[in-house]
């Protein structure tokens, strides 16, 4: 649990904070002009900056956070690391901690943060070997003293908080498939949401797998109607006040998802004021 310890305890020592900038920052040298990237204005046309993108994806579950944080991630080269898939590894590796995991996940409870931050820095660390810059955090920071200690160990450019109508939500968590074999995520719901209470009416297409991931769909155990409401209800009492801690510090984009991701990806772009075409271009030159 040394890992654990380093990030825990980040002020009791100064040696204990240098590991975890290792650990946690990626960072070569400082960005002097954090205020642009936290703009949501990476021009792409202008010089790189000094270190990789360390963003954070929000939002409640279902909405899509995997699968945005996931594009972006192949678009900008940074890692996507997302805690409850780092979660479910633990609890799929049948190692010490993941009867105990399986429990508190299936109740669609949090995870205490000491065992989230083992995880991470465990990832962290293994990323940082193998030359990893920068991070899309999903599904992190999740409680307030979460992003309190994320915050003294390293400098978040841009926390994306994505929204969608909560009655969406649920279908979209109850359609959630994952390829047992290869691990993608598919969605079999054909969402068609109609215009209520001055809520936009709202279609999605299912997100259907190709042939050979098929016959190999499973559901998450936590996506039952059931542990879904109340992931929702823990959402609203724990992370709801982590929007709040980054809207404080002028670093929170809200983002209303329109629709599914044809309708939405364009649009979360445009808001992030990325243009698709260059970045590929620029990885290429
Ligand atoms: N940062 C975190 N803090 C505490 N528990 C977490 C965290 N991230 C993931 N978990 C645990 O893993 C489960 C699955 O997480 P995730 O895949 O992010 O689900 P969701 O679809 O609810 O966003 C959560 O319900 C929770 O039990």
């Amino acid at each position: 649990m040394a890992a654990l310890t380093r990030l825990l305890k980040p002020s009791s020592s100064p040696s204990i904070s240098i590991n975890l900038r290792r650990s946690l920052s990626t960072t070569t040298a400082i960005v002097s002009d954090i205020e642009s990237q936290h703009h949501h204005s990476p021009n792409f046309s202008e010089p790189k900056p000094a270190r990789n993108f360390q963003w954070v994806f929000l939002g409640c579950p279902g909405v899509g956070k995997g699968t945005y944080a996931s594009r972006l991630s192949n678009l900008l080269g940074v890692p996507h690391i997302a805690t409850g898939d780092l979660v479910r590894e633990e609890l799929a590796s049948s190692g010490p901690l993941s009867h105990q995991l399986a429990e508190i996940v299936n109740q669609g409870k949090l995870v205490s943060d000491e065992i989230i931050f083992d995880l991470l820095s465990k990832r962290l660390e293994d990323g940082e070997l193998k030359g990893e810059s920068g991070f899309i955090l999903d599904g992190f920071p999740r409680t307030i003293r979460q992003a309190e200690i994320l915050d003294e160990v390293t400098e978040i450019d841009l926390v994306v908080n994505l929204k969608l109508r909560e009655d969406v939500l649920i279908e979209k968590c109850l359609g959630r498939r994952i390829c047992s074999q290869c691990g993608k995520g598919f969605n079999v719901a054909s969402i068609n949401a109609k215009a209520e209470n001055g809520k936009p009416g709202m279609s999605m297409a299912p997100l259907l797998p190709p042939q050979h991931c098929a016959s190999k769909l499973v559901t998450r155990a936590d996506d039952t109607e059931l542990v879904v409401k109340e992931r929702l209800r823990v959402y609203h009492e724990k992370s709801k006040p982590v929007e709040d801690f980054y809207k404080t510090k002028g670093k929170l984009m809200e983002f209303d998802l329109p629709g599914g991701i044809p309708e939405s990806w364009p649009k979360l772009l445009e808001a992030l004021n990325l243009v698709e075409s260059e970045i590929k271009r620029s990885a290429v030159a």
